[in-house]
């Protein structure tokens, strides 16, 4: 199966916007549809969102459909809607709702969770049916703050955890108390210095937290979850980690390819929505 050379004509082309409380992230690809080809993609710390439009955005294919998750302000949201003047397309930020993709949202009210937990737990499902393993899964995502959620085999998002991520674990530290501030140090069973106490007490809160919910996963549904984690500071934990896990890249955007394919896959050419799976 060949793509057309579409761009030149009718651009079928997917931006994917990941906006965290730190970075955004961004991603384009050749059409709305997971296993879709990706053009370009990017980072840039919030603070250098101002840059994209004349920057990173300016040589790209122009999309057809901008898609993202965003947990930042309104002021934030504001500044990268200005970016993305540089298109015709308009922005849909996913907004959680009952269920989405293959995923029930079991949140008290489904619209408070932060869309960024949503849209990689609907990544992380997509995944396991992909592979036909269809389990129950703790998604952990560690950014500026850390998720663990706990979703089981029949696709039903049961509920999850927040914590600081290691960066706020630290500025805690040292704003509420005198002698805390040092170096980062680094991981040890038996730290014996300042730096070394706090480096490995923010890790192990972490490692921890995720042990603990893949307990609770495992005695609700009787069966062993598979733990995928993802995020900018994942390979931070990766080698503290206490339970088996896979670090994967893009839980979010492997979602907003999910979501795009339910929205827009529709109003592309059959090939870019050949690879529909369940
Ligand atoms: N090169 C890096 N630049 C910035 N942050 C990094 C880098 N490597 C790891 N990190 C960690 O990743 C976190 C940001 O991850 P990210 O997934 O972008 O967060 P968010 O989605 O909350 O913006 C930071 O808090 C920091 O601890
Ligand atoms: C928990 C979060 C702050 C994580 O943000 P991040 O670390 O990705 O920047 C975000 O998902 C959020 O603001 N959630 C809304 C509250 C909730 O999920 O219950
Ligand atoms: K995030």
């Amino acid at each position: 199966m060949t793509a057309p050379d579409t761009a030149a004509t009718e651009s079928t082309a997917l931006l994917a916007l990941d906006v965290g409380n730190t970075r955004l992230k961004w991603a384009l690809y050749e059409a709305p549809a997971p296993g879709a080809r990706l053009l370009a993609h990017g980072v840039q710390f919030l603070e250098n969102i101002e840059t994209l439009a004349e920057g990173d955005w300016r040589p790209l294919r122009a999309p057809r459909w901008v898609l993202g998750s965003i947990v930042a302000g309104a002021g934030v949201r504001h500044r990268v809607e200005e970016q993305l003047e540089l298109w015709d397309a308009p922005v849909q930020w996913v907004v959680p709702g009952n269920a989405e993709a293959g995923l029930i949202n079991g949140y008290d009210h489904p619209a408070r969770l932060g869309p960024d937990r949503w849209v990689a737990m609907i990544g992380a499902r997509q995944r396991l049916l992909a592979r036909g393993e269809p389990r129950p899964c703790v998604v952990v995502m560690v950014g500026t703050a850390v998720t663990v959620e706990a979703i089981d085999a029949e696709g039903r998002f049961l509920g999850g955890i927040i914590l600081p991520g290691h960066g706020i674990m630290l500025r805690a530290l040292e704003s509420g108390t005198a002698g805390l501030h040092v170096p980062t140090g680094e991981v040890r069973a038996f730290p014996t210095n300042t730096s070394d106490a706090l480096t490995s007490g923010g890790t192990f809160a972490i490692a921890g937290a995720v042990q603990r919910m893949v307990d609770n996963l495992r005695a609700h549904t009787g069966h062993e979850p598979v733990c995928l984690m993802t995020g900018g500071a994942g390979w931070k934990m990766a080698p503290h980690m206490t339970v088996p896990f896979e670090l994967v890249e893009g839980l979010i955007f492997d979602g907003l390819l999910a979501i795009a394919r339910n929205r827009f896959g529709a109003a592309s050419p059959a090939w870019a929505t050949a690879d529909v799976r369940p």
